[in-house]
């Protein structure tokens, strides 16, 4: 396919998540589906535009002047992937399968290409009604910050010490040129493309399957170093889902101790099962949701994560379109979710024990006004300082991530190059 045919297959793309609400992973699969035509490098290009067009959304609809499937994908086109109006207008008229002429005032809105006067969040390119949030959490870096999650981002992988050393996982997959990055020690990275690049198939990989290395955000392995299990512990993944955390505790705990994994979601803990095993943990189990699972733990755990449920903002750059999906009602349902995850957990923690609270959104109503009313209401826990732990394993040189006090951690693509997260952690007082 040319661009042209690119061009209007992101359009119907886009038709179907703009208009019958769809994920765009899956309106994408469907598309392929019924174009079996298209080989995989199409698939690719025209699910970089589309992914592109919701990242930028609100600044393409601005710049075009309407919020259309067709404006976003051709904005796409000429904003971020620098295509003239000639360069486009030539792409159309040149391949049977693209999408009718640029009109004159298409024309003109390209050409024009001013943000000058549009609002905060539409230069940030984040919800309007999020605007407030992200101006108070991150005051004059708050468009830079903003803006961070509208960029392409970088494929990670956690190599898993327990098989493999990051030097061999590189040298294995050196046709794809990986590189350490600046904070995870266990992290390799492949670089986000521009344009019609496309992503290395690291999952197809017999490395992968042998089980040398999990696809998993830096950040994501950072917050999990954070957590600083020790090998010997006993340590509670509360809300442990598909095993992201749980496979890297495993990993720093050198198979030793005991980590157990629950989700009151019997399903989303599903696939952890062959996670573990492909990944060589013998020191987790895993705790399905029934009355009285997790008895024998109480107040015994020398760490319990909570892995929040969140809105999800620090993933963004990944899954664009919940960005403006987004409500203030989801935020509220998550906030009382929160709440009570906390409460539960909090009953497992051995005194002198912790509690690691942590979410991948980077709004003060999940993360520290959460963090400030448990402690309200539990005065038996004490928040310490994160940033020291950060201090221990990172040191002053490294990039610096967000903290409003020293006592959270705040990870955000702009200060970390990772996709955001919120950490802090709480002493239970001894006796
Ligand atoms: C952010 S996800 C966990 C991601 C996972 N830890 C990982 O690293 O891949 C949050 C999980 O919390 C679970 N959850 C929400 N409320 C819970 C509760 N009160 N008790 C236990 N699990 C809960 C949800 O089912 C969901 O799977």
């Amino acid at each position: 396919m040319k661009l042209g045919g690119r061009l209007q297959a992101a359009i119907e793309v886009l038709q179907e998540v703009e208009g019958r609400k769809r994920p765009v992973a899956e309106a994408l699969k469907d598309w392929g589906r019924t174009h079996r035509f298209a080989g995989s490098g199409d698939r690719s290009a025209i699910g970089n535009i589309v992914y592109d067009a919701m990242r930028s959304r609100a600044s393409i609809a601005w710049r075009m002047g309407e919020d259309t499937p067709r404006a976003l994908a051709i904005g796409t086109l000429a904003f971020d992937w620098n295509n003239s109006p000639e360069q486009l207008a030539a792409a159309i008229a040149d391949d049977a399968h693209a999408p009718e002429a640029l009109n004159d005032a298409e024309v003109a809105a390209i050409e024009a290409k001013s943000l000058k006067d549009a609002p905060f969040w539409v230069k940030g390119d984040i919800p309007e009604w999020v605007e407030g949030a992200f101006l108070e959490a991150f005051e004059e870096d708050a468009h830079m910050e903003a803006k961070a999650f509208s960029r392409r981002p970088p494929v990670d992988i956690r190599v898993n010490t327990l098989k493999s050393t990051v030097e061999k996982v590189q040298k294995e997959l050196s046709r794809f040129d990986p590189k350490p990055t600046k904070l995870s020690k266990t992290c390799l990275r492949f670089p986000a493309g521009k344009g019609d690049s496309r992503q290395p198939n690291i999952q197809g990989d017999p490395a992968f399957r042998k089980g040398f290395y999990e696809v998993q955000d830096e950040g994501s392995q950072i917050v999990s170093s954070l957590i600083y299990p020790r090998a010997g512990e006993q340590v509670l993944d509360f809300c442990a889902g598909a095993g992201g955390k749980t496979l890297a505790m495993a990993a720093q705990m050198e198979n030793k101790g005991q980590i157990y994994a629950y989700d009151m979601n019997a399903s989303r803990l599903a696939p952890i099962v062959d996670r573990i095993t492909r990944a060589g943990v013998r020191n987790a189990q895993t705790r399905t949701p029934n009355d009285g699972a997790l008895d024998d733990l109480m107040g015994r755990m020398d760490r319990v994560v909570v892995d929040a449920p969140c809105t999800g903002t620090g993933t963004w750059r990944r899954r664009p379109e919940t960005k403006w999906k987004l409500t203030e009602e989801q935020l509220e349902k998550r906030v009382e979710e929160q709440q009570l995850a906390l409460a539960q957990a909090r009953q497992f923690v051995r005194p002198g024990g912790y509690l690691i609270y942590i979410t991948c959104s980077v709004l003060a109503a999940e993360n520290e006004d959460q963090i400030y009313h448990f402690i309200a209401n539990n005065p038996d826990f004490e928040l310490v300082s994160a940033g020291e732990v950060w201090q221990d394993l990172y040191g002053l040189e490294a990039p610096q991530p967000w903290s409003s006090d020293m006592m959270s951690v705040t990870l955000t693509p702009a200060s970390t190059q990772t996709d955001g997260f919120f950490f802090s952690v709480l002493e239970r007082h001894q006796g």
